[in-house]
């Protein structure tokens, strides 16, 4: 479902000169002399649009390092009138917002922990009101598109239209290579929703590793997201907070060199004219698909209603796992992802089991439960 947001395409407050479009700068300020230190080299690459700092830095413990405060503004706004650079703060209370604004900041974000909460959202957006400055929203860091996309609803209905949002992963309980789980299908999502809404990348902290950050921004453009947001820092070593994910301006700049535009459409008739034939192609077999599965599920209610006269159980866990184990193998066979496959059945699997329970009326009775339980 499309929603109506007011947004201003990107190019009208940020500019589109340099491609791919890359806010880099420290995670932190630290000093005044490696924030403007780090914003001369970035800005001598050639290849930054923006200067990113952190000012105030929401941190998981108390007793770390909580950001240098107010005075690191006066140090970035020195950094954008040596460098001529557009600066971006994140910010997560009012006070933020007006204190950031006064000092002439061009870019602010809300961050993660703050997407996650309405009520800080709401005093941001409220903060807002009246002024034209662009806001980007990370993503909530739990993996909820709704809190994504309330927070965005907020920040726009405060007036703001110049919006992005900023893809930066989710928490995870499950170890893994990244910081933050990418979970692409989220901004997928989202862009989905809202397709006029500019995406940045942020790969410094899905990655939480400098090795692993060419490929995710390899493949956030790859995914028609329209800049990257990285961090760098003149001496990563020592940096206070995020040390590991930060790359040197030179380092971020070779970085830049070597991923490869791609654009969303071709303007080679013979390609896109291909293209279009596949296409067709493409809708023709969805067509059976959606067909032979309309079969399916007639076939699962002829069960289903076996089931229901006879008394059996709807989970045939057996039958369930014949199915699993010798289609995993066809789809292998046909040189398919056994991992698709296997989640493509178990798609299929649950509409049966809910469509067979609707059959034997238990559908009904939990809808019932749920009327009951939203009356208390
Ligand atoms: O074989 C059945 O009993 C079915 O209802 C079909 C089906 C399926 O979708 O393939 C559904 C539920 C069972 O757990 C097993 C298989």
């Amino acid at each position: 479902m499309k929603l109506n947001l007011n947004i201003q395409p990107l190019s009208t407050w940020i500019s589109s000169d340099k491609q791919p479009l890359v806010i880099g700068g420290p995670c932190s300020a630290e000093t005044e002399d490696q924030l403007v230190a780090t914003a001369h080299l970035l800005a001598k690459t050639g290849k930054i649009t923006a200067l990113r700092a952190g000012i105030w830095k929401p941190r998981t413990r108390p007793g770390e390092f909580e950001g240098i405060g107010s005075i690191g503004l006066k140090w970035l706004d020195r950094a954008k009138q040596e460098t001529g650079l557009p600066t971006a703060v994140e910010v997560a209370t009012a006070k933020h917002v007006e204190e950031a604004l006064a000092a002439g900041v061009d870019i602010l974000w809300v961050g993660a922990r703050s997407t996650a909460n309405p009520f800080t959202v709401q005093e941001i957006a409220d903060a807002l009101k009246g002024v034209d400055v662009p806001v980007m929203v990370k993503n909530p860091v739990n993996p909820d598109l709704s809190l994504w996309i309330g927070a965005l609803e907020r920040i726009n209905n405060a007036g703001i239209t110049k919006l992005a949002g900023i893809h930066r992963g989710f928490s995870s309980y499950e170890k893994s290579a990244f910081r933050n789980e990418p979970m692409w299908d989220m901004a997928i999502a989202l862009k989905t929703h809202v397709p006029e809404l500019p995406i940045i990348n942020d790969p410094s902290h899905i990655c939480g590793n400098r090795d692993l950050i060419p490929y995710i921004a390899q493949k956030a453009l790859d995914m028609d997201m329209q800049g990257l947001m990285i961090e760098s820092h003149i001496d990563p070593s020592v940096a206070w907070t995020d040390a590991k994910q930060q790359l040197t301006p030179a380092a971020l700049a070779d970085l830049i060199d070597r991923l490869t535009l791609r654009k969303p459409e071709t303007s080679n008739k013979e390609v896109s004219n291909a293209l279009d034939q596949l296409r067709e192609n493409i809708d023709k077999i969805d067509d059976i698909i959606f067909q032979k599965v309309s079969e399916r599920m007639k076939i699962v209610e002829k069960i289903g209603n076996y089931k229901k006269d006879n008394g059996i159980t709807i989970l045939q866990v057996n039958r369930w796992d014949e199915i699993l184990q010798k289609r995993t193998a066809f789809a292998k066979a046909l040189s398919l992802n056994t991992d698709f496959a296997e989640r493509l059945l178990e798609l299929m699997h649950s509409e049966s089991i809910r469509k067979q329970t609707e059959i034997m009326g238990v559908a009904q009775a939990e809808g019932q439960a749920q009327e009951n339980l939203t009356h208390v």
